[in-house]
């Protein structure tokens, strides 16, 4: 069966719809339906000087059909308000939201097997006064999801996280053997059904410089960390660490396992996207519903002007296919 995407094209002052129309223009094993205001797209498809039809939809119900290039299938959402590229306005974040929670609703209903999404201005939407981290967190709410897990991936490298969007002073109190044990669970059980690794081999970080040097440098590591690996280790995961999160990032360590697990934002994928920008796939695990992701932001400055770079949105879509091909569970 042809896997039917929704693709949203997140904060539409930024780059979003560029990317969204520049992967439209290549065929692709799939049906797209792009979930956004359709003149948004033919506004922006006008500005890069691009030639594509835009086929406005209903509700995709049906038997899907293969993508054409240079055309583009939208389930509408209106904007709120008129959009300049470059330009945020919150009055357009609640449209944003929309789109997001129409794909969810798309993937729950099993009319989309899949969500891809373009980035996301988190700064306009909280302006707007909507709290917002993420799309992972809207999107573990919307799926009635307790805990998940945010990994990106390379062809060489993955790097999954323990705590999210969260800020930094908030991280040690959040490392509980309660977050740990669920996330490695959640990244274990999916590295091996969603990625096809019948033992994966997990290297976990430290949260303390040097892994917190025998307890010289902090005590998360003696208190929490080791005795978690301990008991998961006794439950057959393959599991090391935790290691200096400095030197771990060596072809020694990288060589023998299949993701790295970091324990925050800015420990590990500062590393991941030095290694892969552009090229790189954010994908949710533990969800319900399969979504991948761009590994960049909003890039205002460069939407409409036909510089951006859709590599990483055309990785996200290839992925998030693969794993529909490869889930029988999507493949309704
Ligand atoms: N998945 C998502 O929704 C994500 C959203 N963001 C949001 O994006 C906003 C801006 O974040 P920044 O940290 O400024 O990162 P950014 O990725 O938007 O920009 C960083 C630099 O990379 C360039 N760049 C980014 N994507 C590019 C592309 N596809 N092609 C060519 N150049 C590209 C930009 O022009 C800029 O120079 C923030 O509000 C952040 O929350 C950031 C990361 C992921
Ligand atoms: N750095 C990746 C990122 O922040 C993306 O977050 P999300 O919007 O996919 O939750």
């Amino acid at each position: 069966m042809i896997p039917r995407i929704a693709l949203t094209p997140g904060e539409p002052a930024g780059i979003g719809p560029d990317i969204t129309l520049a992967i439209a223009q290549q065929p692709w094993d799939a049906e797209l339906i792009a979930i956004c205001d359709p003149d948004l797209l033919r506004q922006r498809a006008d500005m890069l000087g691009l030639d594509i039809r835009i086929d406005v939809v209903d509700n995709p119900q049906g038997q899907p059909q293969l993508h054409r290039p240079g055309s583009l299938k939208v389930y509408p959402v209106a904007l709120n308000a008129p959009c300049t590229a470059g330009e945020l306005d919150p009055a357009n974040a609640s449209y944003v939201l929309c789109t997001l929670h129409a794909a969810v609703d798309a993937c729950l209903a099993g009319r989309c097997q899949a969500m891809v999404t373009a980035p996301v201005q988190k700064s306009v939407i909280n302006e707007a006064g909507i709290p917002f981290s993420g799309h992972t967190e809207l999107l573990a709410e919307d799926t009635d999801s307790d805990r998940v897990v945010m990994m990106l991936a390379t062809a060489k490298m993955r790097v999954a996280l323990a705590t999210t969007h969260l800020p930094l002073k908030d991280v040690p109190a959040a490392i509980t053997p309660e977050l740990l044990t669920e996330t490695l669970e959640i990244l274990h059980r999916d590295l091996q059904q969603k990625f096809g690794l019948a033992a994966p081999r997990i290297a976990v970080l430290g949260l303390n410089p040097h892994a917190g040097e025998g307890g010289h440098m902090g005590s998360e590591e003696i208190d929490t960390i080791i005795p978690t690996l301990d008991k998961l280790r006794a439950r057959g995961m393959v599991l090391q660490g935790p290691l200096p999160a400095d030197t771990a990032f060596n072809p020694k360590v990288l060589d023998h396992c299949d993701a790295i697990f970091a324990m925050y934002h800015d420990q590990g994928l500062p590393v991941l996207k030095y290694a892969g920008f552009g090229e790189a796939v954010n994908v949710t695990l533990g969800l319900p519903i399969i979504r991948t992701s761009v590994d960049h932001g909003t890039a205002l400055d460069l939407a409409g002007t036909g510089k951006a770079d859709a590599s990483s949105l055309r990785a996200a879509l290839e992925m998030a296919i693969s794993m529909v091909n490869s889930d029988p569970e999507t493949r309704r």
